[in-house]
């Protein structure tokens, strides 16, 4: 970048506006609903086939009688019911067998006549004549002065075993109801009355634009510092569930003129969706574009909300078009919350219900004081108790939205939400999905492998990662059946085993080599073993070291080498920087963040980093005792001891002991 551009850009950046409009959400929703005309575009006929999920603009009457004609309901014989009074199978009656045989779609020419008996098949029209079908399990055949005859050993009622005609469907009813969405059943009813189409409320069409230099396309090559493009996928498909037709306009950099075009473009659809660039940053262009319509323009920008503060929504030509958020989460929970029910109301679709149940905080939850905070949390259910667990990830993140249960709602005067406390959780879903077999804990890749494959048993494992003492609470708690921990106890210098009490066991899992991790071609360590290297890099100058979490195992295991290894009475540099996962060690690394750290030797091999075994740690899994008959804590057991399993953690890198993995210890 020239360095005027440069300087003109921090310049900017550091003048950053604030949003001293910030009003509130029930208020944003009233600007920006009261500047649009809320009803269903248009409507359309559309055909059978691409019916389903559409909304019917008008009621459907009946053109025809369904079945058009008296319909025999079984195989037998049409008969005149009267004229099998008494028949029993010692004293049978006999009809003679007039000479057509009903098959379905066959116009009968025979009227039955008092002492005969038309054949007739499932389906069949009824002959004039006849008033009722005698099924054939109730017949047999004889032949009677050379004539054919059926002997018939039960009575019949009129009516029996006979469908009249428009008893299903009367011409004239009315069968569906306009505003009905049309599932799989309605498109059958439709079918069955001869209509090849629908009159539907016509879908509006939602033009979708990303924004920033660093959205990259899907399949597309990731530069480092990068991102794929997510917002545009989930707000496409987010469109299609409230009844909108999505439209990708494109993905466009930071760059007015670029941009001014595509929004140009994208203003022949109904509705314009831009994500990114709301805030008042340096970068930031949609809202300088989006500020100059006048028609009213801007409606609101910013809203006392979180996440979805920067929210930008303006009206021109009668048409919605918002900004988004950047940031995935807020996104789409601004989408949910601000959008959708636009789209749906312009779709004729019903609005949405929310479903909300009920739940215990385990954790005290701190919020911004003068924001609405919509707290996401996944929902856990074990003992019969219900537990929302906070997403823990913010609105920068992907999964904080994606893989959350519902939300709870912090007003904007609350500032805590003390551990313990019963709150509402509004659901995402319809219905909440339950799982069999809760695991909060330390995240590892080989827990991954055996939830999955209990899935594939018919389980339904959920899990979510805290940390290793964070699931030993969890479980102490009575919020999960098993905690996934790799523990190092300080003063036995034993795994795990010395944290459990009276009310625990642990089901031994299987061992992950904790280890010195650098970069490849870093030469400072080249044939060094871990403790050296650690003490090499604790004297180098220009080393630094990329830290755990507190409450990680690995954490533990750092301190307790540093303070055997460290000489300095100073923390080594970088000691600071305290990232959340084996993962984002690596990544510290690769990306040259950071010289070293300590992470599992999986991990490192999977980031191209080479890696000096330190110490064999022990991932396991402690349990409530009186949890461990339960079968899909014994499936988990049984299925840890599989040799076939134990390869194939083998294979992705850890140390399986056949005579301790799935087995029990007690304290
Ligand atoms: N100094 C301040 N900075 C920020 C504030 C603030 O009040 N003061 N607000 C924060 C909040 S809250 C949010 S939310 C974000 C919103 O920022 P923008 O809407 O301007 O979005 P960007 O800066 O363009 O991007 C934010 C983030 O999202 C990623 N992103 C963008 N587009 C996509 C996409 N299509 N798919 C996936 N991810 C996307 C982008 O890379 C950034 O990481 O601002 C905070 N900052
Ligand atoms: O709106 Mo931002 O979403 O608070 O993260």
């Amino acid at each position: 970048m020239a360095k005027s551009k440069l300087s003109e850009n921090v310049r900017q950046a550091s003048r950053q506006e604030q949003f001293l409009n910030v009003i509130d959400r029930d208020e944003a929703t009233r600007r920006f609903q009261s500047s649009l005309t809320l009803k269903p575009l248009g409507v359309e006929n559309i055909q059978l086939d691409d019916l389903h999920g559409r909304v019917l603009a008008h009621n459907i009457q009946a053109k025809i009688d369904v079945p058009g004609f008296d319909r025999s309901n079984v195989d037998g014989f049409a008969v005149i019911a009267e004229e099998t009074a008494g028949a029993q199978e010692e004293t049978p009656c006999f009809l003679k067998i007039n000479n057509e045989s009903l098959l379905p779609g066959q116009r009968p020419n025979a009227t039955v006549t008092p002492g005969t008996a038309t054949p007739i098949s499932t389906g069949g029209m009824v002959p004039r004549g006849a008033n009722a079908i005698v099924m054939i399990e109730e017949t047999d055949l004889c032949e009677q002065d050379g004539v054919e005859t059926v002997t018939i050993s039960r009575s019949v009622a009129p009516g029996n075993m006979i469908t009249y005609a428009g008893t299903d469907i009367a011409q004239g009813e009315t069968v569906l109801w306009g505003g009905t969405k049309l599932t799989s059943r309605e498109i059958g009813l439709l079918a069955s009355l001869g209509q090849t189409d629908a009159p539907v409320f016509k879908s509006p069409r939602v033009a979708i634009i990303s924004t920033g230099d660093e959205v990259v396309a899907p399949g597309e090559t990731l530069p480092v510092g990068s991102i794929y493009d997510s917002n545009a996928a989930i707000l496409s498909a987010a469109v299609k569930e409230c009844g909108g037709t999505p439209v990708f306009v494109g993905r466009v950099q930071d760059e007015a003129d670029q941009l001014q075009k595509m929004i140009n473009t994208a203003l022949e659809q109904d509705v314009v969706l831009l994500s990114g660039g709301t805030s008042k940053g340096a970068g930031d262009i949609s809202y300088r574009i989006v500020q100059q319509f006048n028609d009213p323009g801007i409606v609101a920008h910013g809203v006392a909300l979180k996440p979805g503060k920067p929210i930008c929504m303006a009206v021109t030509q009668g048409k919605p078009v918002v900004i988004l958020p950047g940031f995935p989460t807020s996104a789409i929970f601004t989408f949910h919350e601000f959008v959708a029910p636009v789209i749906r109301k312009l779709a004729g679709q019903p609005a949405e219900s929310r479903k909300t149940v009920r739940a215990k905080s385990p954790i005290k939850v701190n919020s911004d004081r003068g924001r609405t905070e919509y707290l996401l949390v996944r929902l856990f259910e074990s003992d019969g108790k219900r537990h929302a667990y906070p997403m823990g990830k913010g609105s920068g993140s992907v999964t904080t939205f994606s893989l959350a249960d519902g939300f709870l709602t912090i007003p904007q005067h609350s500032e805590i939400i003390s551990a313990g406390t019963e709150v509402e959780v509004t659901l995402l879903d319809e219905e909440l999905q339950t799982s069999d077999l809760v695991v909060i804990g330390s995240h590892c890749v080989g827990l991954d492998l055996l939830l999955g494959k209990l899935r594939l048993q018919d389980l339904k494992p959920s899990i979510m990662h805290v940390g290793s003492e964070a699931g030993l609470s969890a479980v102490q708690r009575g919020e999960c059946h098993l905690a996934g921990v790799h523990l190092l106890h300080p003063e036995t210098n034993i795994y795990n085993v010395p944290f459990l009490t009276e009310e625990l066991s642990l089901i031994k899992g299987y061992r992950r080599m904790q280890s010195f991790v650098c970069r490849s071609d870093d030469e400072r360590f080249s044939g060094l073993d871990g403790k050296s290297a650690i003490q090499v890099a604790l004297n180098a100058s220009d080393c630094s070291m990329v830290n755990r979490n507190p409450g990680s195992g690995t954490r533990i295991l750092t301190d307790q080498l540093l303070q055997q290894l460290n000489e300095s009475d100073r923390p080594p540099h970088g000691y600071a920087m305290q990232v959340k996962s084996h993962n984002a060690v690596a990544a510290a690394i690769r990306q040259q963040r950071a010289d070293w750290g300590i992470a599992i030797d999986s991990v490192a091999n999977d980031y191209g980093l080479q890696s000096f075994p330190l110490r064999e740690e022990h991932f396991d899994f402690i349990i409530r005792k009186e949890n461990l008959q339960q079968p899909q804590i014994v499936a988990f057991q049984e299925m840890l001891q599989q040799p076939e399993v134990q390869a194939e953690l083998e294979q992705i890198g850890f140390q399986v002991v056949p005579q301790e993995a799935g087995f029990l210890v007690n304290k």
